[in-house]
């Protein structure tokens, strides 16, 4: 079975897949008098296609039994997806170029303080978590229109052990 290395997010790295949301990078706008402080534009909400409209959701996911096994790729041919974690745990990121190329997966140690937008059509594994009852804020779109394309492998891949995050 082939086990996917984790390794650290980073916008560069994650650049074919969509946005890392994330402070890190970004020069703040001095805001309200002062007393705020704006990171802006730290994603590509991409929901317009067919009508479609900004979705705003709370998830709140379980850990899965480890090792993780991926035997399911998902993508959203309509709107881009976007996973901000509320609880600032640390979480995990299982995308790919195609899902029946295994070379084509790539893992990721995402950071508690780190979201991902998947760009619209990003071949992405659902919400992947390390401790139970995580909640999420989600972006995504709602409207009319096939949204959900799933990718059954036929040979399951298996998540390595996390590297130590950076
Ligand atoms: N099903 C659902 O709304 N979530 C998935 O799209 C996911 O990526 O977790
Ligand atoms: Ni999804």
């Amino acid at each position: 079975m082939v086990t996917l290395s984790i390794e650290p997010l980073t916008k560069q790295a994650f650049a074919p897949f969509g946005d890392v949301v994330e402070t890190e990078g970004n020069t703040p706008l001095s805001i309200n008098q002062g007393y705020a402080q704006r990171f802006n534009g730290l994603a590509n909400i991409d929901v317009a296609a067919e009508g479609g409209q900004v979705n705003i959701s709370w998830f709140v996911a379980s850990v899965r039994p480890a090792p993780i096994a991926i035997r399911l790729m998902e993508r959203h041919p309509l709107g881009s997806q976007m996973f901000m974690p509320l609880n600032g745990a640390d979480w995990l990121v299982v995308v790919c170029m195609d899902p029946a190329i295994s070379a084509s997966y790539r893992a990721f140690a995402a950071r508690g303080h780190q979201g991902v937008n998947y760009a619209r059509n990003c071949w992405h594994h659902p919400l992947l978590v390390l401790k139970d009852a995580s909640a999420f804020l989600v972006v995504d779109r709602k409207g009319d229109g096939a949204n959900l394309e799933e990718h059954w492998l036929s040979e399951q891949l298996q998540l390595g052990v996390q590297s130590a995050a950076s």
